[in-house]
């Protein structure tokens, strides 16, 4: 199959995408809001800023006319960072046909109306069909072809697959899923807890401490995910544990990187400044936050990580906060499979 796919976002992701879809055969449309950006992609088939060393294929088209970009082609994906989604969908606006096919590649929950990216959206789009395609898959490995896995979530089978089919590759493989809000969900609070794992390494900590950051991580996700109406078990899965573990382990990491700075003693601002490009957890921290406390749901790790960035916590104080709280029990739900007795 070859399809005519415009990519919004020419950040270190979408340029990622745009390579492995023009190697594969496709027609891509790529788009960012700079124009200078664009113009240094057209000019020199490489993307320094955000992703060096990768070539453009040729069947990569640079657009600045957001319109040109989408016109004709079967799948428009978003790949700007989360908190621009709903301006770049106001953009195309009136642009869009029922059969084009949104798929979202962000990971972040909008802050303030704390949206998920298809419930924002369905806001503008009802009628078309959604696709999140979401796991764990860092930019610099996915241009080289290095195996990775992701998955494609939609309430549609037809949509699901058709993109699974558009985007598989022999080293991208793509799995399905129905379940939209835990794939969402997994991919946004992962980022909160690749902050804290950063933090912890950078404060000198070691892999013990990461583990349970991880591990305690995806439970409290799950919690909300569950308090959300997610799948339990897409918490377990790629988008859940497995980009967890990716984004708490890898020196790719936005995320982490940020999170070692902080670590480390260095102002927020002067953090996600030296990283240069999206930090989406920091945002992130700020909705599951609000989250918590709109589903009643306890999140120990999210409340500390929130503290540090927004309420000037130290991140000791913050470690200690969390190995001091009230003890309890390590799956609540298996309480009762206790015997009753020495
Ligand atoms: N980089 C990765 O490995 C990777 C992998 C999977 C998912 N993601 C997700 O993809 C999204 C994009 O990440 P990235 O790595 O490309 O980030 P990036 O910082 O490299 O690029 C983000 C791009 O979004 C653009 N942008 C931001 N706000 C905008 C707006 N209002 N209108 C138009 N453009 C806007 C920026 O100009 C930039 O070009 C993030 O949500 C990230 O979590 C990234
Ligand atoms: O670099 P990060 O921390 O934004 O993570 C990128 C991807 O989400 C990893 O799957």
């Amino acid at each position: 199959m070859k399809e005519k796919i415009a990519i919004l976002g020419a950040g270190s992701w979408g340029t990622a995408l745009a390579i492995v879809l023009a190697n594969k055969g496709h027609s891509v449309n790529l788009w960012a809001r700079n124009k200078e950006h664009i113009e240094n992609l057209k000019c020199n088939r490489e993307n320094a800023k955000y992703l060096p060393d990768a070539r453009l294929p040729h069947n990569i088209i640079m657009h600045t006319d957001i319109y040109d970009c989408i016109k004709e082609c079967s799948v428009i994906v978003l790949a700007v960072s989360s908190q621009g989604i709903r301006e770049t969908l106001v953009r195309i606006k009136g642009n869009v046909t029922k059969d084009q096919i949104f798929v979202n590649v962000s990971k972040g929950i909008e802050n303030d109306r704390l949206l998920r990216i298809s419930e924002i959206v369905n806001e503008y789009y009802p009628d078309s069909k959604y696709v999140a395609l979401s796991g764990p898959s860092h930019a610099e490995e996915v241009c080289k072809g290095i195996p990775t896995t992701i998955v494609s979530a939609s309430k549609s089978k037809y949509a699901a697959e058709f993109i699974q089919d558009v985007f598989i590759t022999p080293t991208l493989r793509v799995y399905t899923n129905p379940d939209i809000v835990g794939v969402e969900l997994g991919g946004a609070l992962k980022n909160v807890i690749a902050l804290g794992a950063g933090i912890s390494d950078g404060l000198g900590y070691g892999d013990n401490a990461k583990a349970a950051l991880m591990t305690r991580g995806i439970r409290e996700i799950a919690r909300l995910g569950e308090a959300m109406g997610a799948n339990i078990g897409t918490f377990a899965g790629l988008t859940g544990i497995g980009d967890l573990i990716v984004t708490c382990t890898s020196m790719h990491s936005r995320n982490r990187r940020c999170g070692i700075k902080l670590g480390e003693g260095m102002s927020l601002e002067d953090a996600i400044s030296s990283i240069g490009m999206v930090v989406e957890g920091v945002y992130t921290t700020k909705a599951a936050y609000d989250l918590s406390k709109k589903f009643d749901v306890e999140m120990p790790i999210t409340n500390e990580i929130y503290n540090i960035l927004y309420n000037n916590s130290s991140a000791k104080e913050a470690v200690s906060n969390l190995m001091l709280r009230s003890k309890t029990h390590e799956i609540e739900e298996a309480m009762e499979d206790f015997a009753n007795e020495w």
